[in-house]
């Protein structure tokens, strides 16, 4: 492990005159950095998602990363959600404390080669530091969260039990451990990493998954949309299937199996707001649905018959939409329980007041304010989808009053270094 010795004020200062150097080459260095250590160290392939080298994401978030990093040096508590987030995420991956020095070895290294004599022996000793001590509160996070996790700490082979189509795009997998133990509860919204190999890179990717249905000991549900990639220089040509997903609609089957981590995430409902009496407003998009039909189904299942649900859900059209008809027997059953459809491109077939209630992207505009519950201070709202659906439903809301303690959501990465 490296030196966590604690940074000193001037290299405190030398990493904050670094953020403009990060802006200008955050990205290529990111970019090298990945190149060098995947040549050297093609084992770690497993642990890179192949798809966001790819298209460019990693290096992208990760420059991100860099830059925020660098802007909060002399202020950490500005970052601590983004560090619970991806230790979190690293938890999922079970990376371990010794994966640490491979990284720093050739982060260091990348900024080497991109800055050439710009990096100085007090910089390059500055940012070994300011990477230390980062690293020391992440492996310290990690191992609280490794503790907690009731001694399954590494990966466990798990077998497709079910396989069901939910919509055109989305297919659920009911996942049984091998071992026949009861499994862990888990606080819903939160996922699991899933691994298996890829006969077309011919090794093992791993992806995370929101678990989509309430905690049960048998077994843990994923719904997972077929992805493809689009090469963003030629939006016409598929380049790139999502790996994982394509592996799971067309390769896997019942009785097949593969790798599956403990539950891990930061965007939950908690066990302690399950048995409250607070309004719940649950509002995604696309596959975003995922955690929340989690988080509705532990809803509907165990708290008091007076709390009042709302699903408000955007599809591009109805056929896309999973969970449609488990939603409407869940009303039947439950009439506390109002659901608002959005199709953004409805199809010929689709029939507005029956297959959707709204055409066009999800607009809370178009809902009626006593539905969302704006005038009750203590109703809570949950946000999941495209990143810029999130924030804009975030700021639709903070508009009309509701606090921000109120409003979680999911939002991987940090969007990058500021063009
Ligand atoms: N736990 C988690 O964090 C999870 C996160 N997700 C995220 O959810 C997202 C779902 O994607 P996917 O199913 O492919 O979505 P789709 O591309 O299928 O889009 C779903 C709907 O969202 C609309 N939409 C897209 N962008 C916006 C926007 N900026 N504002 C308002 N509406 C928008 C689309 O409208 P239009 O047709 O006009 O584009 C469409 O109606 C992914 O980004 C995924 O990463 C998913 C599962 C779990």
């Amino acid at each position: 492990m490296g030196s966590i010795a604690p940074m000193t004020a001037d290299q405190i200062a030398l990493i904050k005159a670094t953020v403009p150097v990060l802006v200008e080459h955050g990205n290529t260095i990111t970019t090298v950095f990945y190149r060098n250590m995947l040549e050297a160290h093609p084992e770690l392939n497993t642990v890179f998602n192949t798809s966001n080298q790819v298209n460019g994401h990693q290096p992208r978030a990760l420059a991100g990363a860099l830059y925020a990093y660098a802007s909060h040096i002399d202020d950490l508590s500005a970052l601590s959600a983004a560090v619970e987030l991806i230790c979190n995420k690293h938890a999922s991956l079970y990376i371990k404390p010794e994966d640490y020095n491979i990284v720093g070895k050739y982060l260091l290294e990348a900024m080497g080669e991109v800055l050439g004599a710009a990096l100085t022996p007090e910089i390059h000793d500055a940012w070994g530091a300011a990477y230390w001590q980062l690293a020391d509160i992440m492996i310290g996070r990690e191992k609280q969260l490794y503790e907690q996790s009731e001694g399954w700490t590494d990966w466990r082979d798990f077998k497709i039990v079910d396989k069901v189509k939910e919509s055109d795009e989305i297919t659920s997998f009911y996942l049984a451990p091998v071992d026949g133990k009861p499994l862990p509860a888990f606080q819903p919204g939160q996922y699991i990493s899933v691994q298996t190999y890829v006969p077309a890179l011919k090794y093992s990717q791993a992806r995370q998954y929101s678990l989509s249905d309430k905690p049960r000991s048998e077994y843990y549900r994923i719904s997972v949309k077929k992805e493809t990639f689009v090469n963003s220089a030629d939006p016409a040509a598929v380049t790139q299937p999502g790996h994982i997903s394509n592996v799971l609609h067309d390769t896997l089957n019942k009785g097949d199996t593969l790798q599956v981590s403990h539950p891990y995430g930061d965007f939950f409902l908690s066990a302690t707001e399950t048995d409250t009496a607070h309004p719940v407003v649950l509002i995604s998009a696309g596959v975003g649905l995922t955690p929340l039909t989690s988080i509705l189904n532990t809803l509907t299942s165990n708290c008091p018959s007076n709390r009042k649900l709302h699903f408000v859900h955007g599809a591009r059209k109805s056929g896309a939409r999973a969970f449609s008809e488990h939603i409407a027997s869940l009303m039947k059953e439950y009439p506390n329980l109002n659901a608002t459809f959005f199709t953004s491109h409805p199809s010929a077939e689709d029939k507005e007041g029956v297959d959707y209630h709204h055409a066009g992207r999800v607009n809370l505009q178009k809902i009626d304010k006593k539905d969302l519950f704006l005038d009750d201070a203590k109703a809570q709202y949950f946000i999941c989808g495209p990143e810029k659906f999130m924030t804009d439903m975030e700021s639709h809301l903070k508009g009309q009053g509701v606090s921000t303690d109120r409003i979680k959501m999911e939002l991987f990465g940090t969007g990058g270094v500021p063009h």
